[in-house]
């Protein structure tokens, strides 16, 4: 979260009695302006911080109100930082380190960290301490002389960090003040005209506070806990700028106080670009300097920082107060985005990509397999049920054809039939008209020709009636076109004459059709006659005597009969060939419909098999990403074990030695305890004895000639 810069300024008692003459800094509440000496305001000079701390305020006030947020906040794992600047001799160092009975941020820092550990019972902390100086632009190991002209490196791991720097693992606030004094004794401090101990370095006690949720290891689930936070706290007491002039610096300080000033110049610079805001804010130049990049976290970065602007309150600083709150005020603009720095260890990291994976393969499962595997049952069903639609279909079309066939079949036989009574009744009547001498031709409805010839069968030689005497033969058949007429026949040949035969009367008289059709009334008018024709007259005595007319006559009403039957049987039978030819038609076109679905449903099946096929392919690739990840799930849990019985090792490694380092520190006290007990008994004994041989001597006075 964005955050501002907490920045406050402090005004440190006067150190000398000197008498103000013009003007002086007036502190309410946060805001601190010049006033001249008769108390009016100097316009223009007057400044808002977060907090302004007058003479009176002790160091306890300040931590209270300015750093304790930050302290803790580096607890919680967010990094922190808390500096001190200003002019030489402002109160930076008093500020920071304090006295015996005013303890410093620092001090109060490491006590209220260890104080804030304490309290926190989830989580267990790991603390190291290193206490650098920057001096003469060159980094040296306060807890450690011989590490001196340090190198700053800067990695992903862990960010920018100073390199050999010995890092000490404490446990307690004790040992961090002890460790503090020893690095303090290291630290160049030096004599100018302003400052006793004036520090002629810039230094850095930072404190690195790793902490890891205590159950981690029993949870289950993946939370914060598993992650190792880790933050850097930094306390740092900057040199003082200062005027040459006034520091009276030559020879080293000269060298010294120039570093300073040049490092507090870039220090300032990057303050002044951070205070621009971000759109003008360009290329910031932490690189200028190694105090700069050190705290480029702290300015502008992953950092809680508050800084304390120490002025000193003397007429005589004016212009340096002014320039100090100057940067007071720039730095109040700045913004950072501190956040929690949580890195994962080995088993953190793996006991969440277990999650991740098996998240991964639930939304898999959920997303893509479940949908496609319900899909491809879908589609099977389908199928199904399009093949056994395409079956029934397929039996239906062979039913159909079946008894399209029979109908066929029928149909056939009935035009068999048919024919059979035409012919059946053409030779009947040929043979009818010709035993008359009759001709007349007849050709009825559905082109059916009945020939009535009652001659013939005298004329026929072939005649099978002239050789056993029997009139009326087997009828033969023969087909007819299409038509609906009753006409005569034009086919023979124009005749002479055509008298009526003396019973038969005219063949085309109603009656006798009437007879014939049994009530069928044909159209008379589109009836012909046939033309006139010659005919031989027999004479009775030519006539077999049994062929008389009246046995004619009958046979002639015999026939008649047949040939009504046979009509009727024929109109029957053409209505039913008529109804067959329909139904037929009717089946045809259900037939070719029933076509058309079977080939529909042939491409819908066809199309079903492709995306099912498809489908199968893509449950397969699912199939071995699953798998993958199984095996992957299955090699990152071999490593989570490996890992965890490494860190027990270490853990119980570390328990040892601490153990151990304890017991050793237990055995020194015991060592020195006794070993004083002994001097101080050896002490008594000498003591003793003195006196013993004081007292002998006194007793036996002994003559020095016998020295
Ligand atoms: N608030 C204060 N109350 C009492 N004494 C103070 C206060 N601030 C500073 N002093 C005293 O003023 C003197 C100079 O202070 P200090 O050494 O802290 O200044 P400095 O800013 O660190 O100077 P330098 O930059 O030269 O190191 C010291 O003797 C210190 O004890």
């Amino acid at each position: 979260m964005a955050e501002k810069i907490c920045v406050a300024v402090r005004l440190r008692p006067p150190i000398s009695q000197e008498t103000c003459s013009g003007t002086f800094w007036r502190v309410e509440d946060n805001r601190i302006s010049l006033h001249k000496l008769h108390g009016t305001p100097i316009s223009g000079i007057s400044y808002a911080f977060d907090y302004v701390f007058d003479e009176t305020c002790s160091n306890g006030k300040v931590y209270e109100l300015l750093t304790k947020d930050v302290i803790h906040a580096a607890v919680d794992g967010f990094n922190g930082t808390a500096f001190a600047y200003g002019q030489t001799s402002s109160g930076k160092t008093f500020t920071m380190n304090g006295s015996p009975n005013d303890p410093g941020i620092i001090h109060q820092a490491v006590n209220d960290v260890f104080q804030k550990i304490q309290m926190i019972s989830d989580r267990e902390f790991l603390i190291r301490v290193s206490y650098m100086e920057i001096y003469n632009e060159e980094i040296n190991d306060l807890f450690a002389v011989q590490n001196q002209k340090l190198q700053i490196h800067e990695s992903l791991e862990r960010g920018i960090f100073v390199a050999g720097l010995r890092e000490e693992i404490v446990n307690n606030a004790e040992q961090v003040i002890k460790l503090l004094e020893s690095g303090e004794v290291n630290r160049h401090f030096g004599e100018t005209n302003m400052n006793a101990r004036s520090s002629r370095s810039h230094t850095i006690f930072r404190m690195v506070i790793e902490s890891k949720g205590i159950d981690s290891r029993q949870s289950a689930d993946y939370s914060s806990s598993d992650a190792i936070r880790v933050s850097v706290l930094n306390l740092v007491d900057l040199a003082g700028s200062e005027r040459i002039a006034k520091t009276g610096a030559g020879g080293v300080r000269l060298k010294e106080g120039k570093y300073i000033n040049k490092s507090l110049m870039v220090l300032g610079n990057v303050i002044n670009k951070l205070s621009n805001g971000a759109k003008q804010r360009a290329h910031i130049p932490y690189r200028d300097s190694k105090l700069t990049r050190i705290l480029q976290t702290a300015l502008g970065g992953n950092a809680k920082t508050s800084i304390i602007c120490t002025l000193a309150p003397e007429e005589v600083h004016v212009e340096e107060t002014k320039g100090t709150l100057l940067f007071a005020s720039r730095a109040k603009r700045i913004t950072n985005c501190a956040q929690v720095n949580e890195i994962m260890t080995d088993a953190a990291l793996l006991k969440r990509q277990q999650l991740e994976i098996e998240e991964l393969r639930r939304k898999l499962q959920g997303s893509r397999s479940e949908v496609l595997e319900q899909e491809i049952l879908n589609l099977r069903n389908d199928m199904l049920k399009y093949e056994l639609e395409r079956e029934k279909l397929e039996m239906e079309l062979e039913e159909e054809r079946r008894s399209h066939k029979d109908r066929e079949q029928r149909i056939r036989d009935q035009q068999l039939k048919i024919e059979n009574l035409s012919s059946l009744v053409s030779d009947g009547d040929r043979s009818s008209s010709q035993s008359h001498g009759l001709l007349c031709p007849l050709v009825l409805k559905y082109g059916v020709k009945f020939e009535v010839d009652l001659d013939s069968r005298k004329e026929s030689p072939k005649d099978e009636c002239n050789d056993r005497g029997d009139y009326f033969k087997t009828p033969c058949f023969k087909a007819a076109g299409n038509g609906f007429v009753a006409m005569r026949s034009n086919n023979s040949q124009l005749q002479d004459f055509s008298p009526l035969p003396d019973s038969f009367s005219n063949v085309a008289d109603e009656d006798t059709w009437f007879k014939m059709n049994k009530g069928y009334i044909a159209d008379l008018d589109s009836l012909q006659m046939s033309s006139a024709r010659k005919v031989q007259s027999f004479p009775p005595q030519d006539i077999a005597p049994e062929c008389s007319n009246d046995i004619y006559k009958e046979e002639l009403q015999n026939l008649k009969r047949q040939i009504e039957l046979a009509i009727q049987e024929k109109n029957k039978l053409e209505r039913k060939h008529e109804q067959d030819i329909e139904l037929n038609g009717r089946l045809m076109g259900e037939r070719s419909e029933l076509k058309q679905e079977l080939e529909a449903c042939k491409n819908m099946l066809e199309a079903s098999e492709e995306r099912y096929g498809s489908l199968e392919r893509k449950f397969q690739v699912l199939k071995e990403e699953r798998d993958s990840l199984q095996k992957s799930v299955s090699e990152s849990s071999q490593k989570l074990v490996v890992v965890t019985n490494q860190k027990e090792n270490i853990m119980k490694d570390l328990n040892s030695e601490v153990q151990r380092r304890k017991d050793l520190e237990a055995e020194i006290k015991q060592f020195s305890v006794s070993f004083a007990s002994r001097q101080r008994s050896l002490a008594s004994i000498h003591g003793e004895f003195k006196s013993k041989i004081e007292k002998l001597r006194a007793e036996n006075p002994v003559p020095l000639h016998k020295y």
